[in-house]
């Protein structure tokens, strides 16, 4: 087997043990891997992404964000790159929510390109997850402001995977989003 399947082995079984215990936020509470997963899938199989650290990156991406997983545990495990860009895609958890929504907005168009592919993916999966059924406790207006603030951080992300893009656009455009 080559290295880097053995790599993104060692990836996914770290972010594996680090999410055990969460699931999603769905009525059936799906295993919170499953979103990690999908997200570097979305990479791999429809944008067409190659490269190992970011694949890496988006199995991590939730990581430090939401388990006791620090940077430096990243950086010893898996480099300098590969923290880097799950660094760039880390909210501040410490800041209040609406001030961690203004962030991610402000911050996209600053991120690295490998950082955009993350956050492309991740918002790619989290609509789509929007779409197949509503998180429990969410009314209708929450989801389509969940559309809105994503097509804003979108926004900061273009000209980095025309694929994603589209495939976003195209949500965003079902739901009345102004582009
Ligand atoms: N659509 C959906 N999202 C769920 C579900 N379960 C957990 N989530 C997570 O919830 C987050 C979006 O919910 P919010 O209320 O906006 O954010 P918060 O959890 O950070 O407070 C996403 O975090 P994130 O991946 O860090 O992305 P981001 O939205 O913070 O960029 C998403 O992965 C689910 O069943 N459906
Ligand atoms: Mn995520």
């Amino acid at each position: 087997m080559n290295s880097e399947a053995v790599l993104l082995l060692e990836t996914v079984h770290f972010a594996a043990e680090k999410h055990r215990n969460q699931r999603r936020k769905d009525t059936e509470q799906t295993p919170y891997i499953n979103h990690p997963i999908g997200v570097a899938r979305i990479l791999s199989h429809e944008g067409g992404v190659m490269d190992v650290e970011v694949l890496q990156a988006a199995l991590l991406h939730d990581t430090v964000e939401d388990t006791d997983t620090s940077i430096a545990e990243i950086q010893a495990t898996f480099g300098p790159v590969v923290a880097r860009i799950v660094q760039e895609v880390t909210d501040d958890k410490s800041l209040p929510k609406q001030e961690r929504k203004r962030q991610q907005v402000e911050h996209a168009p600053h991120c690295s390109p490998q950082a955009k592919l993350v956050k492309l993916a991740d918002k790619l999966y989290n609509l789509r997850d929007l779409n197949r059924c509503t998180p429990v406790g969410w009314t209708a207006e929450r989801v389509q402001e969940y559309f809105l603030w994503a097509c804003e951080v979108v926004k900061g992300l273009r000209g980095t995977n025309s694929v994603l893009e589209e495939k976003l656009d195209e949500l965003f455009k079902q739901r009345g989003v102004q582009l």
